[in-house]
């Protein structure tokens, strides 16, 4: 595997070797050992999720609070999605920067998103089977997150806003102003 650094701390694109042969191919989506030595980190994944959705579906931008904050290790295992990574420790040099990065079915890469981090994906293929690993538990009343046109982080989403699919719980977030 190959992990490459972003200029978000602590979170790191992840390349898998992937072994093709006459059959297909082969890849260890996740190995827990080289994630730990490549990235320097040891998140205890816990918990794995998996979302299908259609184009223009976004969801985000997303995080849990407190004790319950979550790192994820996102990829897609159909279709295309844009995804995207919000820096919202207040302590970090990228405080309430973002990246975003095209996960799909062929390119295989994956992110690394760290606690404190908003997170959050819009489908770009005609469907997409969305897959992520957490290290911590679901807590509803710990949700919390970000609006997804926010004006000061102004995400280009690439679709026509016209066209997005969003849940009514994301419609209504705050902005990351109202946050911090
Ligand atoms: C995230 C989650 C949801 N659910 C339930 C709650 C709800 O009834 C239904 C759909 O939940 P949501 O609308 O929050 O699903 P969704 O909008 O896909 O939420 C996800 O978005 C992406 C961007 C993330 O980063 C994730 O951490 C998560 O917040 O699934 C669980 O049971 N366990 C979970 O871990």
């Amino acid at each position: 595997m190959t992990v490459t650094k972003t200029k978000l701390n602590h979170c790191f694109i992840i390349e898998p070797k992937v072994f093709d042969d006459q059959r297909g191919y082969f890849f260890e989506s996740y190995n827990k050992t080289n994630f730990e030595k490549e990235t320097g980190l040891n998140p205890d994944f816990i918990q794995d999720n998996e979302a299908y959705s259609t184009k223009g579906t976004l969801r985000g931008l997303h995080f849990q609070k407190g004790e319950y904050a979550q790192a994820k290790l996102v990829r897609v295992t159909q279709g295309e999605v844009l995804d995207v990574a919000v820096d919202l420790r207040p302590d970090s040099s990228t405080f309430k920067e973002y990246i975003s990065i095209e996960l799909s079915a062929e390119n295989k890469k994956q992110l690394f998103v760290p606690r404190g981090f908003a997170h959050g994906y819009i489908v770009l293929s005609n469907t997409a089977v969305f897959n992520y690993k957490c290290d911590n538990v679901y807590h509803k009343p710990s949700e919390g997150g970000i609006i997804y046109n926010d004006t000061t982080l102004n995400i280009d989403w690439i679709l026509d806003e016209e066209t997005f699919i969003i849940s009514d719980k994301d419609k209504i977030l705050p902005s990351i102003n109202d946050l911090f």
